[in-house]
């Protein structure tokens, strides 16, 4: 949840056409100063464009918004408080990572060289690699620690951990837990449910341009979709596709297989009446909450 701080970002009714195709259409946001909040859709969803004109670096076709209460017009001013990792990271590359980290600290005012190689050895980053010689994912690297070093009051991240192995994904949630806990807001796009429910306080679902849903993790969670398996002593009752919150009953043998939106209670107490033996529930993710609210439709490719 936000701190109560007022918000990082606002924007109201932003929308963003390219020629006909849709980039974003009609979006309402509020990002709290101090939270976690992920962006998540399917590809084409609109996150990119969301970030990209948040930043300035693209003009909207109509609304408006505020970032750390400039308007989108300041955009040089927005980007230099503002720690951003694009999705489609482009580097000098015959510079060492050493090289380029402390050119681009240069452009924002200055290098805190120590902090450099902190977080280098955090990542297992070699910074005295030409960045054409790293692997993908060590690029990548350098995109983090570009993002973090200037210690931002905004960290706009955009698939973040794209290439980056576990242990390294590991670190780069500790880095942002701890930009929150010194009063950083961070923005965070992604595919990676998993990486998102863990960081985010809340979590904006985008489908085709359009914001479908703001809700906490836990709220999502609540209202997601999950499975209970219900074993009996013979064949399962019919009763059970009536209980409350059940959408869907699927029996095999002596088991029966239900889809759940909230508690479970009601169905249990309904199958303890026909010779219940045994339950098993699958706490629901993200993704559960994802396709619930997407209808489960196929094109999502998350
Ligand atoms: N430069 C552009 N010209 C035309 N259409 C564009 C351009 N950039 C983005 N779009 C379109 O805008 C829509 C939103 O794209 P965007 O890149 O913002 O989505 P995304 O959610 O970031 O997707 P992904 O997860 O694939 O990166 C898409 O339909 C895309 O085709």
């Amino acid at each position: 949840m936000g701190t109560g701080r007022g918000p990082a970002v606002r924007t109201s009714a932003l929308s963003k056409f390219y020629g006909r195709h849709v980039g974003v259409v009609h979006l309402d946001l509020e990002v709290d100063e101090g939270e976690v909040y992920g962006l998540l859709g399917p590809n084409g969803a609109g996150k990119t464009t969301t970030i990209r004109t948040l930043l300035g670096l693209i003009r909207p076709t109509s609304g408006s918004a505020e970032v750390l209460g400039l308007p989108l017009s300041r955009g040089v001013e927005i980007r230099r408080s503002t720690g951003y990792l694009p999705g489609d990271l482009a580097l000098y590359d015959r510079m060492t990572a050493a090289a380029l980290l402390e050119h681009l600290a240069r452009l924002r005012g200055g290098l805190d060289r120590g902090r450099m190689r902190a977080l280098a050895e955090r990542l297992d980053l070699d910074l005295d690699r030409r960045v054409r010689e790293l692997s993908r994912g060590n690029r990548q690297k350098v995109g983090v620690v570009q993002a973090f070093l200037h210690r931002p009051r905004l960290l706009v991240l955009d698939e973040p951990t794209s290439g980056l192995d576990p242990l390294v994904q590991q670190e780069f949630q500790a880095l942002v837990r701890e930009s929150q806990d010194q009063g950083a807001t961070v923005l965070l796009s992604s595919h990676v449910l998993a990486e998102v429910q863990h960081l985010a306080d809340r979590v904006a679902i985008m489908d085709r341009g359009r914001l479908v849903v703001v809700d906490t993790v836990d709220g999502l969670r609540e209202k997601a979709t999950k499975q209970v398996e219900l074993d009996f002593a013979c064949d399962p009752p019919p009763a059970l596709s009536s209980a409350p919150g059940v959408r869907e009953v699927r029996v095999h043998g002596r088991t029966a297989v239900c889809t759940v939106v909230g508690p479970v209670g009601g169905l249990v107490s309904a199958a303890s009446a026909y010779g219940l033996v045994d339950v098993h529930t699958h706490d629901p993710d993200l993704e559960d909450a994802f396709f619930g609210y997407l209808g489960g439709a196929d094109h999502v490719d998350a």
